[in-house]
């Protein structure tokens, strides 16, 4: 414990924490994606696909938009290709985030359908969500999870209309809302219009990754997306701060998901930019809420306790601002009422703790 308030990450894990912006396969460590490899080694010797700890080295960190997103289809969907594997990985993410004292996740995927296996897009999803079901029921575990689904930029009308029926079959079941996703360098958003319309019609929370690259930052395509009403808004790099669509967020109060190590780590940044850059500090002082995440922690290896540290050292943070970040995650969840509420208790009592403590510091930290 830090009794002059400064934050390190014995005190940041300690913290109750809410992620909202993981995708699930880039989430998955490199040990677990091992271990897959190896039961696949194990049942056939001939399966064709290098050692992950070869294919992604540990601590490499450095990818960037370019080397990033074909890890997903070259690599990481070959090894989780079948129920088994998809079961095993989720298991592990929500494990991994528990052991990191994240209480509430909401975890975001792009439905995939995989013939080879028998897996239809209903089946991947119900998968993940009996995965997480098993999780929330377990009375030991202080996670939560829901599930969000995810539009890819590359998908066609229709496949971004599947995704929002899908969406609405399974809300009953812990889909909480819809994404956009995918490659910011590819992809006409206007021709997905009709689809998030159709799911803000139907009550659907929306977020979507927002100016994460100069070629997704297009006033044409910033205003379309703002266009479908979203209730969160995903990186919000390449965003001068004094345009009209900055005030327009900073109007609605949209909620802000802002992930600082993958940001920095590939290279995402206005002039490659590093922490003290990083767009975090001016859309604090806006005054909109904020959301710390990870993105793709098996990726970028950064977990969520070790972002709220940086954003601690590099943006002057307290424990006591540190604590009220976490806390103004709360109301940018899409999961229920009575799950907004679990979260105001704990903070409210963490709060009362951390007033008891010398120095407003948490006994517990
Ligand atoms: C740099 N940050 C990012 N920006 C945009 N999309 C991202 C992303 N990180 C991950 N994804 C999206 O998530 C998929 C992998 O997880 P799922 O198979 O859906 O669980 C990637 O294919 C990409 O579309």
């Amino acid at each position: 414990m830090m009794e002059d308030g400064s934050v390190n990450l014995q005190f940041a894990k300690r913290l109750p924490k809410i992620e909202l912006h993981a995708h699930l396969s880039g989430s998955i460590s490199r040990k677990c994606l091992h271990d897959v490899w190896l039961q696949k080694k194990s049942i056939d010797p001939d399966f064709d696909l290098e050692d992950p700890l070869l294919a992604i080295p540990p601590g490499k960190v450095d990818y960037n938009l370019t080397t990033f997103f074909p890890l997903f289809s070259s690599y990481i969907y070959k090894l989780c290709n079948d129920v088994s594997s998809i079961e095993y990985t989720t298991a592990a993410v929500l494990a991994d985030f528990q052991s990191d004292n994240v209480v509430y996740l909401e975890l975001r995927t792009t439905p995939r359908a995989i013939p080879d296996a028998g897996i239809t897009k209903s089946t991947y999803i119900r998968t993940i969500l009996s995965c997480i079901a098993q999780h929330n029921a377990n009375p030991t575990n202080t996670l939560h999870a829901n599930l969000i689904l995810s539009i890819d930029r590359r998908h066609t009308p229709a496949e971004a209309h599947e995704i929002v029926d899908l969406a609405l079959a399974y809300r009953p079941h812990g889909v909480v809302g819809i994404d956009l996703c995918g490659d910011p360098s590819v992809g006409d958003v206007s021709a997905l219009t009709p689809a998030f319309r159709r799911a803000n019609r139907e009550g659907l929370k929306i977020t979507v990754h927002f100016a994460e690259a100069p070629a997704s930052a297009t006033e044409e395509e910033l205003w379309t997306l703002l266009g479908w009403q979203p209730d969160r808004l995903g990186h919000v790099i390449h965003v001068d701060r004094d345009s009209a669509i900055a005030r327009e967020i900073v109007r609605r109060k949209l909620g802000l998901e802002l992930c600082l190590s993958c940001n920095v780590r590939a290279n995402m940044l206005v002039g490659g930019g590093g922490y003290p850059e990083h767009h975090f500090g001016w859309w604090r002082d806006l005054g909109v809420p904020i959301a710390l995440g990870t993105d793709d922690v098996g990726v970028f290896c950064s977990e969520l306790s070790e972002e709220y540290r940086v954003a601690a050292e590099h943006f002057g943070l307290g424990h006591d601002d540190v604590r009220k970040l976490c806390e103004s995650a709360v109301d940018m969840i899409f999961g229920s009422d009575a799950e907004r509420a679990r979260l105001s208790t704990l903070y409210t009592s963490l709060e009362v703790e951390m007033r008891r403590g010398p120095s407003g510091t948490c006994q517990r930290c």
